[in-house]
């Protein structure tokens, strides 16, 4: 992984400065003084071992103890504190109690020293080089479809159906409910571009809704829905794919495992054995 060095250099032909040089890094999110940051610290490893070209900015919330800011900087990481973000004032049953601080991710399309960044939560792992991701074109929103098929999901009619966005002939969507639900994305990896007015419009708008189960990933989904593109799973292969879709999951040509799930040791062995 390249040092820190935010490549905000301009080229000076004759006496006029070109625009500067595109940016781009990978960045990832931490809070609290739990185990974590050891996940991050995978993460700056992985992609250092990837040789990536490009650095990894690490967003982290003001409880983040010194200690393991240090640490984060010592593996080359560039350390950018953030302020929290907080749904209003709900209700609402986060499918986990601690997603209400993943609100705190939005803060990351203020980094505009930066063209293009590719988040990853601090729970996944490179295994391959991504940095070709950089290259998709601008305008648009990339991650990876999610499934519906985990408990996690038991709160949504898709589950309640046995629907999934990953085999969506299985189990077809009733036409008397309509339209089937809009395609969805895992918010643990996305590639996107910072930008002032997308962050003032996020911030905006999350103050206003209504917060749900997946707290900051519904709410994603819902911002980005018009321009969302999905990429393949190899990009973020959501560990739960491997016992509910196993016929989806090539696994030799994955790069990117997100480690998300209630893994229990007998799952994995399930799998395994169906690939
Ligand atoms: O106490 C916490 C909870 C979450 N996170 C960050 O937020 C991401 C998303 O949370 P989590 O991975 O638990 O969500 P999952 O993908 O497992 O649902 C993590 O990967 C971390 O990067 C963190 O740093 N501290
Ligand atoms: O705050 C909501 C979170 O929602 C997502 O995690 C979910 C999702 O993957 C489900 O499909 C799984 O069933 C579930 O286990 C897992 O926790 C994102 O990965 C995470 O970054 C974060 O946005």
């Amino acid at each position: 992984m390249a040092p820190n060095i935010i490549s905000t250099a301009t080229k000076t032909v004759g006496f006029t400065k070109q625009a500067s040089i595109p940016s781009r890094a990978f960045v990832t999110f931490l809070a609290g003084n739990g185990d974590y940051v050891k996940g991050v610290v995978g993460l700056a490893k992985g992609l250092r071992k990837v040789k990536s070209a490009y650095p990894l900015v690490v967003a982290i919330l003001p409880d983040v103890p010194e200690e393991h800011r240090r640490i984060l900087e010592s593996q080359g990481c560039i350390v950018r504190e953030i302020e929290p973000v907080y749904p209003p004032e709900n209700q609402t049953q986060f499918a986990m109690a601690y997603y209400v601080i993943n609100y705190s991710k939005l803060r990351i399309w203020e980094f505009v020293e930066y063209s293009k960044m590719i988040y990853l939560d601090g729970d996944i792992q490179v295994f391959e080089n991504i940095d070709h991701l950089f290259d998709l074109p601008n305008g648009y929103f990339y991650a990876v479809m999610d499934c519906f098929c985990e408990k996690t999901w038991s709160h949504t009619p898709q589950y309640k159906l046995g629907y999934c966005q990953q085999c969506p002939n299985k189990v077809q969507w009733p036409a008397e409910m309509g339209q089937p639900p809009s395609l969805y994305f895992n918010a643990g990896m996305f590639v996107y571009e910072p930008s002032l007015s997308t962050y003032d419009d996020l911030l905006k708008q999350v103050k206003t809704t209504p917060p749900t189960p997946f707290a900051e990933q519904d709410f994603l989904n819902m911002f980005f829905k018009d321009i969302y593109k999905p990429i393949p799973l190899v990009y973020n292969l959501v560990l739960a794919m491997l016992w509910r879709h196993p016929e989806n999951v090539e696994l030799e040509k994955v790069k990117v495992v997100h480690y998300c799930a209630a893994v229990s040791f007998c799952n994995i062995l399930d799998s395994s054995r169906g690939i």
